[in-house]
């Protein structure tokens, strides 16, 4: 066994050993959605509160078309290093293979490959701050698997309609209209990641993925039967692990959400561990806005005296541009987060 590339290291704080006698058996909520629609918004409600994290059984997206995609993932990672970076993301296109990501400027322990659900996209150029210059992401498809594409677009479509269908329940239990959102994701930014954690001869050492919240509005995340994602539990702070439960998908609360509750629901932090012996497969949908949504604080949830917006503005292609670079490679500084633009009290 060789040494570790330095780059893999966790500081101390950071590493998955380090809350071992914590763990009781707890579990996120777990909610079927055929229940009733009352209490499927109630249950919701208290999730995104509670733990910002919940899964869902009885969702609508197919068990086939979730197999597929996850059979052409495998298929994907097992191929040689060198067929894999033929579709290799760069700093120019954001979309494809990339076995590099670091988290926090920690590498992580994995490889994934992104995709838009919209095919392609614009963004925001972060270098022409004035000018709000666009360039367009387009995604990129291997050759093999040959069904690679086609199973991944059934997928995105299929998991993007439980999205619209998650978020309006979010809405309705915030008091809000069930659509009071749809506007937002007209040329959405959406993606979906597969992500490979390969056996870590390190795992006290190294993550699968470094602790963060995720920026977008909402993500459903699909997971193997191996386990490792963690969730920092909002009353004590402790690192739940979340059970893999067979068919349902999880679900947490992003940044967007966060501000658009005015911190009613909380972006919650998470991880991933990484094990010795076996692979993982999982494969997040971030639903994300179009470039051009300003997020802020919903006006029908704030209120001078009692509840004053907690946050300014900020433009939602400018924070995903700054996100991509910030993954991409290590950099020297923080990349940026909602607190950039909390009102202070
Ligand atoms: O693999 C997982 O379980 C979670 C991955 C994750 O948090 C992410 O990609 O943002
Ligand atoms: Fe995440």
């Amino acid at each position: 066994m060789g040494d570790i590339d330095p780059a893999f290291i966790q500081s101390t704080e950071h590493r998955a050993n380090n809350h071992k006698n914590a763990v009781e058996a707890v579990e996120i909520p777990v909610i079927d959605m055929f229940g009733s629609r009352e209490e499927l918004i109630s249950r919701i409600g208290k999730a995104c509160e509670e733990w910002g994290f919940f899964q869902v059984t009885n969702h609508g997206v197919s068990s086939e078309v979730s197999s597929r995609a996850e059979a052409v993932a495998k298929k994907f990672f097992e191929q040689s290093t060198e067929e894999k970076r033929k579709v290799k993301r760069d700093e120019v296109n954001a979309m494809g293979y990339h076995d590099g990501e670091h988290t926090k400027n920690v590498r992580d322990w994995k490889e994934v490959f992104d995709y838009l659900v919209q095919n392609s996209a614009q963004v925001p150029l972060i270098e022409s701050h004035e000018k709000q210059e666009l360039r367009t992401i387009t995604n990129q498809w291997p050759q093999h698997p040959h069904d690679f594409r086609e199973a991944l677009q059934d997928y995105a479509r299929e998991v993007e309609k439980l999205a619209f269908k998650l978020l309006e329940l979010i809405s309705l239990s915030l008091g809000l209209a069930a659509d009071k959102f749809h506007g937002c994701f007209k040329d959405q930014l959406s993606m979906v990641r597969l992500n490979h954690y390969p056996p870590c001869p390190f795992p006290d050492l190294a993550l699968g993925v470094g602790r963060h919240k995720d920026a977008g509005a909402l993500t459903v995340l699909g997971q193997d039967d191996v386990g490792g994602l963690q969730v920092k539990r909002k009353s004590d702070g402790e690192w739940i692990p979340v059970t893999p439960t067979p068919g349902a998908f999880i679900i947490n609360v992003g940044d967007i959400v966060q501000v658009w509750s005015n911190d009613k629901y909380e972006s919650v932090e998470h991880r991933v561990v990484v094990n010795r012996e076996r692979e993982r497969f999982s494969i997040p949908f971030f639903f994300f806005p179009s470039h051009k949504v300003m997020v802020k604080p919903v006006e029908e949830l704030v209120n001078e005296e009692e509840n004053p917006a907690k946050y300014r503005e900020y433009n939602w292609g400018h924070f995903y541009a700054h996100r991509n670079r910030s993954d991409f490679k290590k950099l020297h500084v923080d990349n940026i987060q909602i607190s950039h633009f909390r009102i202070l009290d």
